[in-house]
């Protein structure tokens, strides 16, 4: 007995001695703040603007941070080089997107480009979608239908203005967007008209737009499962996943209708009959034919994909022009440096086209210097951690849920002079594109998972812009309370929306 004790103490003081050195081993966690039992740091974060109380925790507690939301492990970036780290040193180990229950549905299961886990399935739609959708060639055969939807625009403003009539900015740059959309993906804008409905007595609105609103909602919505597993029939309590199940149905009826529509008129014309611009369910359906794709692509990934395209394509330009417009009327000097840019160059015209923006480098720098300061997804989208790993010398869990605070970043007084100042000549003459190479601003992120239509995204924003600051001089609704009509409150949702519409006076300019 005694001897068998004596033989194994060795093997016993190796076993402790094993145990210690990877104790030791085991990186710590990034810090953070104390979290409560059950709901972790939930209560930290501000429902309209989580990116605001992020940076503040961050500014405490540093830029790689640790939170518990309930039971979800999370880690929060707010410096360009831990960005960097994130995007790109480890960018393959954080592209992938959590399986979080609104965007899991309306993607159908990850069927799509924005929400869908990383792997080989993605990699294939990805490839697919920016040589047939997102190329330059592609966002250059749309550029009739921009510039048409634009000069639209202006007509209905011009009405406006002539019977005096305050408008609201914010709807207006909505429906231009949304009717934008609906032409490049279905070719016609018949479907915005057809599914509007009567709201009351004289007022009608876009059954679509709310069924899009009400998706986005849903996209960012806060659902137990997501948090406290155990939980998840609260969801079913309260009605939201009754909610996301009705939206859900209604936006699959829309596709299906739209596709079956396009299906019948390519049959009818019997495939020889080219439309002169093809929209982007007409490609899809091309794809749908073509049997050497080297993966299974069924009509679910075409939907998934209209998903994105209609909520990422209408929201975030349409917030950027809202914001551009905010920021330039809240900075009188700039406004009158890029009006007089567009006026001295093309006063004579009366419509700027995609030629003639290339010849305004103020206004560009206008366009960036707005994203820097209000990029539309502040925090990008979520990412998670595939693998265990170490950034900056903490340990990083699987499965961990990663924000990258971008609206933070381009804010750090680290990076930039006078950081919250609206001043365009910061981008005059510089090379940052916002192609995601620089880390210190980050409106369409970066990396693999970064936008895949950033180009479409831009000339969209910057047309617009050039044409509404060309044609009219713009002015605050004497009947509005201007500091709440110029504040930069936000709305809560996956878009940063500005909180107040932007009501406004146009004037057709005289100079
Ligand atoms: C001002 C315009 C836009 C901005 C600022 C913007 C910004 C962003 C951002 C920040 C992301 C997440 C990137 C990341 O996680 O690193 C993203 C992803 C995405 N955007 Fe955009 N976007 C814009 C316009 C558009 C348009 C017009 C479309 C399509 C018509 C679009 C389609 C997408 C898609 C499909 C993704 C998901 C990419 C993926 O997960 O792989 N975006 N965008």
């Amino acid at each position: 007995m005694v001897l068998s004790v004596v033989l194994s103490l060795p093997c016993i003081f190796i076993f402790i001695f094993f145990i210690v050195i990877s104790q030791k081993r085991k990186l710590a966690a990034p810090p953070g703040p104390p979290s409560l039992p059950l709901i972790g740091n939930l209560h930290q974060l501000h429902h309209s603007s989580p990116h605001r109380s992020l940076w503040q925790l961050a500014k405490r507690y540093g830029p790689l941070m640790s939170l518990r939301l309930a039971s979800v492990q999370t880690l929060v970036v707010s410096s360009a080089q831990v960005a960097k780290e994130i995007l790109k040193t480890h960018d393959l180990n954080f592209g992938t997107r959590p399986a979080f229950v609104g965007p899991r549905k309306l993607s159908y299961n990850g069927l799509d480009l924005g929400f869908a886990p990383y792997g080989p399935c993605w990699r294939e739609l990805k490839k697919l979608c920016m040589i047939h959708l997102f190329s330059a060639h592609r966002v250059q055969s749309f550029r009739s239908v921009r510039e048409d939807e634009v000069a639209q625009m202006l007509r209905k403003l011009s009405e406006q203005e002539a019977s005096g009539t305050v408008v609201n900015l914010t709807e207006i740059l909505m429906s231009f967007t949304s009717s934008l959309i609906c032409r490049i993906a279905f070719g016609k804008k018949k479907y915005v008209d057809e599914y509007e409905e009567v709201v009351e007595k004289g007022k009608r609105r876009s059954r679509l737009q709310v069924m899009l609103n009400e998706a986005q909602a849903l996209l960012t919505e806060f659902f137990f499962s997501d948090y406290f597993p155990l939980l998840g029939w609260v969801d079913w309590l309260t009605g939201k996943r009754q909610r996301l199940e009705k939206t859900f149905k209604e936006l699959d009826a829309f596709y299906e209708r739209v596709i079956l529509e396009h299906m019948d008129s390519a049959m009818a014309k019997d495939g020889d009959d080219e439309k002169e611009v093809q929209d982007i369910i007409d490609i899809f359906l091309q794809l749908l034919r073509d049997r050497s794709l080297s993966f299974h692509f069924t009509v679910d990934h075409i939907k998934a994909v209209l998903m994105n395209i209609f909520i990422a394509g209408t929201d975030p330009p349409s917030a950027t022009i809202v914001w551009a417009m905010t920021a330039l009327l809240n900075n009188g000097e700039v406004m009158r440096k890029v009006q007089g840019e567009v006026r001295s160059l093309f006063g004579e015209k009366d419509f700027i086209n995609e030629d003639d923006v290339e010849r305004l480098p103020y206004l560009k720098a206008v366009v960036k210097e707005t994203l820097r300061l209000f990029p539309p997804s502040p925090l990008l989208l979520p990412r998670e951690a595939i693998e265990r790993c170490s950034i900056e010398g903490y340990e990083i869990e699987a499965k961990t849920l990663v924000y990258v605070n971008a609206w933070a970043i381009a804010r750090d007084p680290e990076n930039w002079e006078k950081p919250l100042e609206f001043c365009p000549e910061r981008f005059l003459g510089s090379e940052m594109e916002l192609k995601g190479k620089e880390f210190e601003v980050l409106p369409f992120g970066s990396g693999r998972r970064m936008c895949p239509a950033k180009h479409m995204g831009m000339v969209n924003v910057e047309l617009s812009l050039a044409n509404l600051l060309h044609s009219f001089d713009w002015e605050v609704d004497p009947g509005s309370d201007r500091e709440d009509m110029l504040d930069t409150e936000v709305k809560p949702g996956i878009t940063m929306h500005k909180k107040t519409d932007l009501y406004l006076v146009p004037k057709k300019r005289t100079t």
